[in-house]
């Protein structure tokens, strides 16, 4: 049986899958040796994009036996997820089909991998709404302030850092000013002064000592750069409360992203702290108890995260090259810089947040 995908999106429904078209989070590599007990199949090369239907493909690999369904694995158009009923099915059309070229694809290459839907508990993670606006959020001490900077500034100021020399951690490039930034142990070293921050950037701390919208004031004296190459992101954390005073500021530039806020419940963290370099990892001992927005940053605005914002919530950048705001696909560009302002902390911090504050941690 063959169902068009309105059809299938009800079948589906009805057979209590819960498996949705668009909805490729749900589908993940299976883990080694798990493979052939999947009835799913992720095929590349495959799909609208390339002029090939899901009714077709579906078509195609009903030979191997029922396909419950044919569903966009991403937003590319040309990788799809192949359901079959039996795992069985997965396999022969796996080994049939798999880098080979395909007969009644009109002898198109599919590039196929086993592919499995996530259990539920692991669910929590699909995407969430993006606001455009801080406000919109509901989180104390979070604002957005668009159009921070000039088109002409900007350009300004990506000249300037790429005159700069990068350092190239796994997967972005960072600079460091004022002080280094180590990626071991979240901190920063305060008898290594680098100096004062660069000329270049003295403009923007005018302009933040300046607004009337940013009452509290701090000499800020630590700036990092990060450049993202397209579909990467930041790993969920909160800067380390020793490291850093209350207020935190970013200014994007180039490429846009989204930025997801996670509040997990007090107890529910298993704090583990990385020396993975430039990736600061923090991983929830569940996927649930968490609360979670996320809002747009477009190029040229300036984030600041204070009070219970910069204390309480984990923030993240998700390793997507394609945000969906709303009903919109927005790409990220051939890379996001942010510019991050902080000012380091000399005593230990006495937040309101001890649950999430390394300088009042009971070990
Ligand atoms: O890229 C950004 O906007 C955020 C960077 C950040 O969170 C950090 O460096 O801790
Ligand atoms: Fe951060």
């Amino acid at each position: 049986m063959i169902l068009g995908v309105d059809q299938q999106k009800v079948e589906a429904w009805k057979l209590g899958q819960e498996v949705r078209p668009r909805d490729h989070n749900r589908f993940v590599r299976p883990k080694e040796g798990d493979s052939e007990s999947s009835p799913n199949l992720y095929v590349a090369n495959c799909g609208p994009a390339v002029g090939l239907s899901f009714d077709t493909i579906a078509s195609a690999f009903s030979s191997f036996g029922e396909v419950k369904g044919v569903y966009a694995a991403d937003e590319s158009g040309a990788r799809v997820i192949v359901s079959f009923l039996e795992p069985a099915s997965a396999h022969s059309a796996f080994i049939a089909l798999n880098g080979r070229p395909c007969p009644h694809l009109g002898g198109r290459s599919l590039h196929i991998r086993h592919s499995i839907l996530q259990p539920p508990s692991c669910r929590g993670m699909a995407s969430v709404p993006v606001s455009l606006n801080a406000s919109d959020l509901n989180i104390p001490g979070l604002y957005l302030f668009h159009d921070f900077i000039s088109v002409v500034e900007e350009g300004q100021l990506l000249q300037a850092v790429d005159t700069g020399s990068w350092i190239s951690l796994s997967k972005r490039r960072v600079q460091h000013y004022g002080y280094k930034f180590c990626y071991d142990t979240r901190n920063v070293d305060t008898k290594q002064h680098l100096g004062a921050l660069p000329s270049f950037v003295s403009f923007i701390l005018e302009r933040i000592s300046l607004s009337p919208d940013i009452p509290e004031k701090l000499d800020l004296d630590q700036l990092t750069v990060n450049e993202y190459p397209p579909g990467v992101g930041l790993s969920p954390h909160i800067d380390t409360h020793s490291a850093f005073e209350g207020l935190i500021f970013s200014l994007s530039l180039a490429g846009p992203c989204i930025m997801e806020f996670r509040r997990y419940t007090a107890g529910s963290w298993v704090p583990k702290t990385a020396s993975i370099s430039g990736t600061e990892v923090e991983k929830p001992n569940s996927c649930s108890e968490v609360s979670r927005k996320a809002i747009y940053l477009p190029p040229r605005s300036m984030l600041l995260l204070s009070g219970e914002a910069r204390c309480a919530w984990h923030h993240y950048i998700p390793h997507h090259k394609i945000d969906k705001v709303n009903e919109t696909m927005i790409r990220r560009g051939s890379r996001r810089v942010s510019f991050t302002f902080r000012k380091v902390r000399r005593g230990p911090c006495q937040c309101e947040f001890p649950q999430y504050c390394d300088s009042q941690s009971q070990t």
